[in-house]
């Protein structure tokens, strides 16, 4: 029977799948898709690698992750029924300061990963959910779980630490980064896109998608980024503050007297675009709309993204080459064409017709840096994770 490596990777709004043919060292992608809207009307949707619709269907009413995912498996099997699923891995977003690469999961490892659910409430939970309900359909099941965190755990120290007592570093408060599975498969792919030695050389990539970071990527590794110990730092979000005073947290708590929870509530769920504009967390939206809060989220983002843009640039000391990726970065042309404005101070000069198709280089010749769109895939790196980690287990 053939293997199939199954990949999930649960966002803030989505569950994404991908199904890869394990059988070769390359992971040819059986079939991709998401599962939206779990919490309100979910709807199971996958496509073939041609992009030819596979399967979309409405889920049960209010399911849960845990029964979205079973779903997901059931379709696996029927769909591919001349193929077992060895293996199952996860995106997990924290890693903390116990994991630095991907790791078969089991309960103590669960048992770990546990103890981080308050520093990514937004995804930790509905991940360690995902590995449970599997784990209990099928036990013998391999699953890997590979973090967010591990591609950051190099940042030099100076880059980890916040100006606090040392014994709060030593307990793990420090700055761990996101997205470094889609900066990892950055640092993988961009040679063949961009060039080798660009690719060797100072690199920002702003992955904009409804959670946001950005990181500098020196000879393709991390060494500064601008999430830190928790999702909420850095870019504005589709629903997350990003960089805030921790006096506004303190101010909240003694003024307005509001409770630790309500103001996770407030930081995680109500602000970045949503809470600015009063309309959405949807970039789409908000582009569409001709609300003033609408264009002051939208100039509040394109603001804090260039300026972590100089700021990421003043750490590499110079800029090769600067990369938007996920959902916002791959498709939204306005905004790259409203940040890229903004950072003529670094040279960069955008070809406006080569923004509208989506590059991949949107910039002009004369552009003192090339500016790229490149579709990231946090996928199939955790394929490739995965698989690894089978050749290892057999
Ligand atoms: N054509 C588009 N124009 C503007 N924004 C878009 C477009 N397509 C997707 N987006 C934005 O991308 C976001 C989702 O990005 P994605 O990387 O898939 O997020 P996540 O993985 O965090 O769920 C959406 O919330 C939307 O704001
Ligand atoms: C870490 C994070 O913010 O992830 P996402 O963008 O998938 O919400
Ligand atoms: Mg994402």
């Amino acid at each position: 029977m053939k293997d199939a490596i199954l990949i999930l990777n649960s966002g803030s709004s989505s569950i994404k799948f991908g199904l890869y043919d394990g059988d070769h060292a390359s992971l040819p992608l059986i079939g991709h898709g998401q599962i939206e809207g779990i919490g309100s009307t979910p709807r199971l949707y996958a496509e073939d690698r041609h992009n030819a619709p596979i399967i979309d269907k409405s889920l049960e009413e209010g399911c849960s992750h845990g029964q979205a995912m079973a779903a997901l498996v059931e379709w696996g099997r029927t769909r591919e029924a001349a193929r077992d699923i060895t293996a199952v891995g996860h995106r997990v977003v924290h890693g903390g300061n116990l994991f630095s690469g991907p790791v078969r999961v089991d309960e103590r490892v669960l048992g770990e990963l546990d103890k981080l659910n308050p520093l990514a409430p937004l995804h930790q939970p509905h991940n360690l959910a995902g590995i449970r309900s599997l784990a209990a359909l099928e036990p013998d099941l391999i699953q890997v779980a590979c973090f967010d965190t591990a591609f950051h755990c190099q940042l030099p120290k100076v880059a980890k630490q916040f100006a606090l007592p040392p014994r709060l570093y030593e307990d793990g408060v420090r700055r761990y980064g996101f997205h470094g599975l889609s900066y990892e498969y950055m640092a993988e792919i961009l040679p063949s896109i961009i060039g080798e030695r660009t690719a060797a050389g100072r690199v920002v990539v702003a992955h904009l998608g409804n959670g946001a970071s950005m990181c500098a990527l020196k000879e393709g590794r991390s060494i500064a980024t601008t999430m830190g110990f928790t999702a909420l730092d850095g870019l504005p979000m589709g629903t997350r503050c990003g960089n805030l005073d921790p006096g506004v947290v303190l101010y909240l708590q003694s003024e307005w007297g509001m409770s630790s929870a309500e103001v996770a509530e407030l930081l995680y769920h109500q602000s970045g675009l949503l809470g600015m504009s009063g309309i959405s967390n949807d970039m789409r939206e908000l582009l569409a709309s001709d609300a003033q809060s609408a264009k002051e989220a939208i100039a509040l983002y394109v603001y804090r993204i260039n300026r972590e843009l100089g700021a990421l640039t003043a750490i590499l000391g110079g800029l090769d080459a600067f990369v938007f990726t996920a959902g916002i970065g791959e498709h939204a042309a306005p905004i790259r064409a409203r940040v890229c404005e903004l950072a003529s101070w670094a040279g960069i000069r955008l070809d406006e017709k080569a923004n509208e198709a989506h590059g991949p280089r949107i910039t002009t010749e004369d552009s003192a840096v090339p500016v790229w769109v490149v579709p990231t895939d946090e996928e199939w790196m955790i394929a490739r994770h995965t698989q690894a980690i089978v050749h290892q287990a057999h």
